[in-house]
């Protein structure tokens, strides 16, 4: 197997529970809901994406030939850091490329493994933390995991469709875009009249980091 990797860095989680903790991103090129193509925007199943994900052309990116390859250069990101070392393996669909190998291989490296998904796809063996965010019009065929981070609001995936799964936490994150201020005060409003659900939101961007 080798890997399509657009970039890797290291960087503070931005999102989620794991919020505000040093880790190394490694973003795999292509996804299953959208091409990834501006002109494709329009007719993709998952229209408001905030990412480019296409070809391999980012910091540290490239085609890697085995999983001990990319494993040696997400260490090599972490470079010499003391600390519980994270991985966030996300994308574009990582769970379209990640497999049994590279969890292990990163594991060898003492990287506990972060997964940022959109559930359409079954992780494999190996996954310390699974995250999962629902998109409208995707069949969700993960529903169970550590968190299930909904992007707030999509019409066709209302969180009262996600509540009762087997996540032990349970976020919505404001839909960036041009609605981004309307959008955080309704999630805002959601989560106080919901409190099974906790804001989330994107720090990285506050902060203007990556
Ligand atoms: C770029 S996606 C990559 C991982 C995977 N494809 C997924 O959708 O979960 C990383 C995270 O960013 C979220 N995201 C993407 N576009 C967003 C936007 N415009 N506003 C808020 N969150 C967004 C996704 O829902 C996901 O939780
Ligand atoms: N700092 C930071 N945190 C993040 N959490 C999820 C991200 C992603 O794009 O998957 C992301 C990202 O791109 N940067
Ligand atoms: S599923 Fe994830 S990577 Fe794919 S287009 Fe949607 S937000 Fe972007
Ligand atoms: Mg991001």
């Amino acid at each position: 197997m080798s890997y399509a990797v657009k970039e890797i860095f290291y960087t503070l989680q931005g999102e989620g529970r794991n919020a505000g903790r040093a880790a190394v991103f490694c973003r795999f090129a292509g996804c299953n809901l959208w091409s990834g193509r501006e002109e494709d925007r329009e007719t993709a199943v998952c229209r408001f994406c905030d990412t480019d994900f296409v070809g391999m052309d980012g910091t540290g990116g490239g085609r890697f030939r085995s999983a001990e390859a990319l494993a040696g250069a997400v260490a090599a990101s972490w470079g010499e850091h003391e600390g519980e070392r994270l991985v966030v393996l996300t994308g574009g669909e990582p769970l379209l490329q990640v497999d049994e190998a590279l969890t292990g291989a990163l594991h060898d490296h003492g990287f506990e493994i972060a997964v940022e998904t959109n559930g359409t796809v079954l992780p494999p063996a190996g996954i310390d933390w699974l995250c999962v965010s629902p998109k409208a019009g995707a069949e969700l065929a993960v529903t169970a995991g550590d968190e299930l981070k909904l992007v707030y609001p999509q019409a066709g995936a209302e969180p009262e469709r996600f509540a009762a799964l087997r996540f032990r936490h349970h976020l919505l994150q404001p839909m960036d875009g041009p609605r981004q201020a309307e959008n955080t005060r309704d999630a805002v409003a959601y989560c106080m009249a919901n409190p099974r659900w906790r804001l989330t939101l994107q720090t990285h961007k506050m902060l203007g980091i990556r």
